[in-house]
């Protein structure tokens, strides 16, 4: 049975009476008291709980696949979301400012009487909304290096912790790579400090320009950075630091700052975080010691 039918079946819930009754019956008291909705609403500043909470409450009035927000800063959707038929877009404000969109995916098209209910609950969503939205931007500024706008060393601890964890559960492997840029403190004596950010900024651009969207990259302060790569695939690793060697080297600002990268590799080998970041820092050391500007693995 595929999706469609087994909304429309009596089993879905689609002609539920009771549902029904309940619904027709708010509707003709001309307003839902959605006070206690509120209140849990409330409870919560993490985006996805707000909007599962909201989905839930939602659920019993109108059948709803799925719901999506999404804010400039970020989008969050229901647990197992699936796509319906039709979509129905509003738009969530807060003091004459967009907050962000809601889709509401569905199997058939909402009536007007379903429109101004949920109306009438997502008022109750704007504030919980907000304050979730401050709070997911306070988070990410947490984990982040000011100065490149990689993840700085919170964020790759927790990063890190995630993939090995995913690593055990998995069965799926993963590659940290160490880079150091080589004579970097010999640019920022002779080309002084805000050509150095510089270098740093177009350093972190390149990592991020050869990496894939799953795998992360990170500035752990001053010249050093690491990347985790979703795989453990050694040639793949290779590739990747070799890309980011070549743009270093073609880059104009590092070739006239003379500032080249070190790269120390390895994959994860049912080891622990520290194990594993020991023997990538190794093989760092490694390239270091045998002349700069080369790529050790372990
Ligand atoms: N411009 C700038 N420089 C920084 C920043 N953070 C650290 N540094 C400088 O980075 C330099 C790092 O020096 P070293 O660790 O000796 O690195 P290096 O010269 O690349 O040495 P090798 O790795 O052996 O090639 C120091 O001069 C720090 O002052 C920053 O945010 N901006």
């Amino acid at each position: 049975m595929d999706i469609l039918q087994a909304y429309l079946s009596s089993e879905s819930g689609k002609a539920n009476p009771l549902t029904s009754q309940f619904f027709n019956g708010l509707q003709r008291s001309g307003h839902a008291n959605f006070n206690a909705l509120a209140e849990r609403l409330h409870a919560s500043l993490d985006l996805n709980r707000i909007l599962q909470t909201f989905t839930d409450e939602a659920a019993k009035y109108i059948q709803i696949s799925g719901l999506r927000f999404q804010a400039e800063a970020t989008t969050v959707e229901t647990e197992r979301f699936v796509e319906g038929i039709y979509e129905h877009i509003t738009e969530l404000r807060f003091n004459n400012t967009t907050l962000g969109y809601l889709t509401y995916s569905t199997y058939r098209e909402f009536e007007p009487q379903d429109i101004r209910m949920l109306h009438n609950m997502q008022s109750k969503l704007v504030m919980p909304i907000y304050n979730g939205i401050q709070f997911y931007i306070l988070q990410q500024q947490a984990v982040k290096d000011h100065l490149t706008q990689l993840g700085n060393r919170a964020g790759f601890d927790e990063q890190f912790e995630l993939a090995i964890e995913r690593c055990i559960r998995e069965d799926q492997g993963m590659t940290l790579l160490v880079l150091d840029l080589d004579d970097f403190k010999r640019a920022n004596d002779s080309f002084g400090h805000e050509i150095g950010d510089q270098v740093l900024q177009k350093f972190a651009q390149i990592l991020r320009q050869s990496i894939r969207k799953t795998d992360l990259a990170f500035r752990f302060g001053g010249d050093e950075f690491a990347i985790i790569l979703n795989t453990a695939d050694e040639p793949v690793a290779k590739r990747v630091a070799s890309r980011i060697q070549t743009l270093v080297a073609q880059n104009p600002l590092m070739q006239q700052t003379s500032v080249s990268c070190s790269i120390g590799c390895a994959s994860w080998q049912n080891e622990t975080q520290k194990q594993l970041f020991r023997r990538a820092d190794h093989a760092l050391y490694d390239a270091k010691t045998a002349g700069k500007n080369q790529l050790k693995c372990a």
